[in-house]
């Protein structure tokens, strides 16, 4: 009603910067990939990207109020090879995503191409004792990023669209029972473009080794639509959460490598 104090909407991104300066540093992400000026780096197919997560580490989703997020145990689930120089573990993974039925919501563009959602999987370093240490640190994190195209339904992302349904309001969190391997999501062909970056969210630490695959993956209109049963809170109260991705930001002379 009139008289609840309206919880404040979080702002836009093209206002983060006044919160965290660092909106406006020199390694922020996402960035528009310019595929001509990618260099193919042989060192980066010399040492396989080496993905190899347990199929029972993924524990619950949960709204956060900014996307779906789907904690994972890192226990056996771990990244190394490519572009790093240390394992990493697997923390979380969640999406971005656009207006129903638009192809705008990935975060990555590919040569201005943008996807109707991008699934980005967050891994810590090991070097550091826990995630909160790894977080702020230049090496600290690796998230892979996914391209969802709109197509044949996903049958590996079945099983957790269909729970969005359950945690429709923030802090709404339904345990995942179910085994669940999440690199059922990453393309079969796993090329990918690498460069060095930033969180998309606040608080924007440029901490992240980005891995962000050539291939998307397909899933249905109707597992596209599953991520507006996610709700969150809008200027003229509850809507359905979507357009939860951050643009393209300057690549600051940023080299990018590809396989
Ligand atoms: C853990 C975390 C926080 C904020 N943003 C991201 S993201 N979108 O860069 O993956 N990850
Ligand atoms: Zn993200």
């Amino acid at each position: 009603g009139f008289l609840q104090v309206a919880s404040p909407v979080p702002q836009g991104p093209n206002k983060w910067h006044e919160q965290f300066p660092i909106a406006k540093g020199q390694r922020q992400s996402p960035i528009d990939i310019v595929t001509s000026n990618a260099k193919v780096d042989k060192a980066l197919s010399d040492n396989p990207l080496k993905v190899s997560y347990s199929n029972n580490c993924c524990q619950s989703v949960t709204n956060t109020g900014a996307s779906f997020q789907v904690v994972v145990d890192g226990a056996g689930t771990e990244i190394s090879g490519g572009p790093l120089d240390s394992t990493y573990k697997l923390v979380q993974f969640h999406a971005h995503w656009g207006p129903l039925g638009g192809d705008e919501g990935s975060e990555h563009t590919v040569d201005g191409v943008t996807y109707p959602a991008e699934l980005h999987l967050v891994h810590w370093n090991q070097k550091y004792k826990d995630v909160g240490e790894a977080v702020d640190k230049p090496d600290g994190l690796a998230v892979i990023g996914v391209f969802f195209s709109r197509g044949k339904e996903h049958a590996g992302f079945k099983p957790i669209s269909d729970l969005f349904a359950k945690v429709p309001r923030k802090a709404d969190k339904v345990d995942i029972s179910f085994n669940y391997d999440p690199a059922c999501l990453l393309p079969a062909r796993r090329d990918y473009w690498t460069y060095l970056g930033s969180l998309t969210t606040p608080p924007l630490f440029e901490s992240v080794t980005w891995i962000v695959m050539k291939d998307p993956v397909e899933v249905s209109a109707e597992q596209l639509a599953a991520l507006r049963n996610l709700l969150w809170e809008t200027p003229s109260g509850e809507g359905q959460m979507c357009n939860n991705y951050r643009p393209p930001q300057p690549l600051q002379g940023r080299l990018v490598r590809s396989t």
